[in-house]
């Protein structure tokens, strides 16, 4: 059993305007296959055997039934981002930087209004997404650790390890590697240990919490366990990895519920207080129907699975 739903976002996020998806349903319970629209067929395949792990097979046994997670704050104006971040609860905050629409100087104001909502004991890290260039990032990273009072982490500032240890080399923020691991041709192989300080681990790009787990372990940093923004049927299998993971010391990047406008289900994974419940959820008919996908995005969903399986 398949069903395709289209939530919009309230702001847009890394491009787009609607999160759409297929949640699947199997003996283990339910998964969600949402791979974003840019990603290929066989960079989705991973998308894919996430889901089926989660439908058909299940999940280890977790270690910890409650996770911290930051709040994500998407390119807003400072005194959005203040607002989001206030009304969170959470005490970590992820502001993404380095956008074509914000200005460095523009990225400082939305991290001090940040840190105006946090006070001094909350966390900012802050998300390049691969935008800069080495010098680039070593300047932007000093100015916006000094307006954020000082940075928890900057996240893949630039796109290649090399670069990542370059800049990690001449700034004293640490730095965290997340497309280095979820975009590489074999996850298990990439040595980030001297290029990165921290690894953003992604469920459905890795694979499912199995894989997931290893690279963790291979990996050998301290994780935090990110999500696609995914609704919280896919949201509970990052719950599962960061329940399952033998260390967490960083919140994690699965507040993201917030991001969309509404959710497949009445269960909803929303953090209280900063923290996520380690829970499974599935959907409910009442809140599922009101973003069941119309019938050619079904269509289009239902094409790409079928080509994904028979990869
Ligand atoms: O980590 C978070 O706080 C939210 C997840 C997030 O930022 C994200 C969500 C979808 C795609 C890419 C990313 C990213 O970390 O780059
Ligand atoms: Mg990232």
């Amino acid at each position: 059993m398949e069903s395709v739903y289209a939530i919009p976002l309230h702001n847009r996020f890394r491009g787009i305007t609607v999160r759409e998806g297929v949640l699947l349903h199997g003996p283990a319970g339910w998964g969600e296959f949402c791979p974003f629209a840019d990603y290929s067929d066989a960079e989705s395949a991973p998308w894919l055997a996430a889901a089926v792990e989660a439908s058909e097979v299940g999940w280890p046994e977790p270690v910890r039934d409650r996770v911290e997670v930051n709040t994500t704050v998407p390119v807003v104006s400072p005194e959005r981002a203040y607002e989001l971040v206030a009304a969170s609860g959470c005490r970590t905050a992820k502001v993404k930087v380095a956008d074509p629409r914000s200005s460095l100087a523009d990225d400082c104001d939305r991290v001090a209004a940040v840190r105006d909502a946090l006070g001094p004991s909350g966390a900012i890290r802050i998300d390049a997404n691969t935008a800069w260039d080495v010098d680039t990032a070593v300047k932007s990273i000093r100015e916006l650790d000094r307006a954020a009072d000082r940075l928890e982490y900057a996240e893949q500032p630039c796109p290649s390890i090399e670069d990542l240890a370059a800049v990690r080399r001449r700034v004293d923020v640490r730095i965290a590697a997340d497309e280095s691991i979820r975009r590489a041709e074999d996850p298990l192989k990439v040595a980030v240990a001297d290029a990165a300080d921290v690894a953003v681990i992604k469920v459905a790009p890795l694979g499912g919490v199995r894989r997931a787990l290893e690279v963790a372990e291979a990996c050998g940093l301290p994780c935090v366990v990110s999500s696609a923004v995914e609704t919280s049927v896919g949201l509970a299998a990052g719950l599962a990895l960061a329940g399952a993971l033998p260390a967490l010391d960083f919140a994690c990047g699965l507040g993201t519920r917030s991001l969309l406008t509404g959710d497949v289900t009445s269960e909803e994974l929303s953090p209280v207080d900063g923290y996520l419940p380690v829970l499974r959820t599935a959907p409910t008919p009442d809140r599922f129907d009101e973003f069941a996908a119309p019938e050619e995005t079904r269509k289009h969903w239902q094409a790409r699975l079928t080509r994904i399986q028979a990869l």
